[in-house]
């Protein structure tokens, strides 16, 4: 008897491939699907880069109350509340098919705004970042959350400490360094991520501040790893610097797989972030 596809009820529908500054994502239009699930199992086989898609992050774009809406899994199958990068490709999307510049439609973590600003280049209202310690949400009261209080045996401290928290629809963990390059993240990404000052996990930073305009940024992703580039990641880092008062309210992220513009808009305290999306290819999920 023939195993049953790890896709369940999702095998034999079309797919689209898409990244953000390389940050990749299947996307699945479930709009006429209705009642079809993404299970932890489907977007594990989804995400493998072993198996025969592979991926940061699944989205599927749905329809609630008859409005769009964007589901987003990690490649470990996680379901969680922000994808930026998958944001600017899903206003794409929708834009394209209305013929419009502009588009809003509801995530898990609320409402987004896309519009678009060139061609294969979108701006993304990413809402307001959440910054008290039970919105990231940390473990423990914690009264500044740009400066948190890791916790870590001494064998196991890395270079950093302090970092500040903050939360886009995901929680965020940026640590301010000298050299953004020169820190193992893929070490000790993983064990914040896990770490029980965060009940849910955390998307783990390193931020090199170049000047009050420009961060270097890398990102170990919650349920993901490290990624090409991380758009929730670079509007916590931006949000995390003015906090500081490291950077302008206005500043470019550079990431591995390119720059975001990003800028945490002062009259009504709302994230912006501006950059490309990339068309890679159409398939069939067998
Ligand atoms: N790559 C995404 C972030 C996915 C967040 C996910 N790793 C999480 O667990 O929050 C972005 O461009 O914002």
């Amino acid at each position: 008897m023939d195993t049953p596809s790890p896709l369940g009820d999702l095998a034999g529908l079309a797919f689209r491939k898409m990244n953000g500054l390389g940050n990749d994502f299947v996307i699945i239009d479930l709009r006429a699907h209705r009642g079809m699930k993404v299970t932890e199992e489907a977007a594990r086989y989804l995400g493998d880069r072993a198996g025969p898609y592979g991926c940061d992050q699944i989205i599927t774009i749905e329809e609630r109350a008859g409005e769009p809406f964007m589901g987003i899994w990690n490649a470990d199958g996680s379901a969680v509340g922000a994808c930026g990068n998958a944001t600017r490709c899903v206003g794409q999307i929708l834009m394209d098919e209305s013929g419009e510049d502009a588009v809003a439609f509801m995530t898990p973590s609320g409402p987004i705004s896309a519009e678009r600003v060139g061609t294969n280049r979108v701006v993304v209202d990413m809402g307001e970042p959440r910054l008290k310690w039970e919105e990231i949400p940390l473990a423990e009261e914690t009264q500044d959350t740009r400066f948190v209080d890791i916790k870590l045996g001494p064998i196991d401290k890395p270079v950093l400490w302090g970092p500040s928290a903050v939360n886009m629809g995901n929680p965020h963990c940026i640590f301010f360094v000298e050299d953004a390059d020169a820190q193992a993240l893929d070490r000790f990404g993983p064990m914040i991520e896990n770490h029980p000052m965060f009940p849910e996990r955390a998307n783990v930073s390193v931020a090199q501040v170049k000047s009050k305009y420009e961060i270097r940024l890398r990102v170990w992703e919650r349920g993901a790893g490290i990624t090409q580039a991380c758009g929730t990641a670079a509007c916590a880092a931006l949000v995390a610097a003015h906090r500081r008062r490291l950077t302008a309210r206005k500043a470019s992220v550079v990431l591995d797989g390119g720059t975001l513009a990003i800028e945490w808009r002062e009259s009504d305290n709302h994230v912006m972030m501006a950059g490309p999306v990339a068309f890679e290819y159409d398939g069939i999920l067998e």
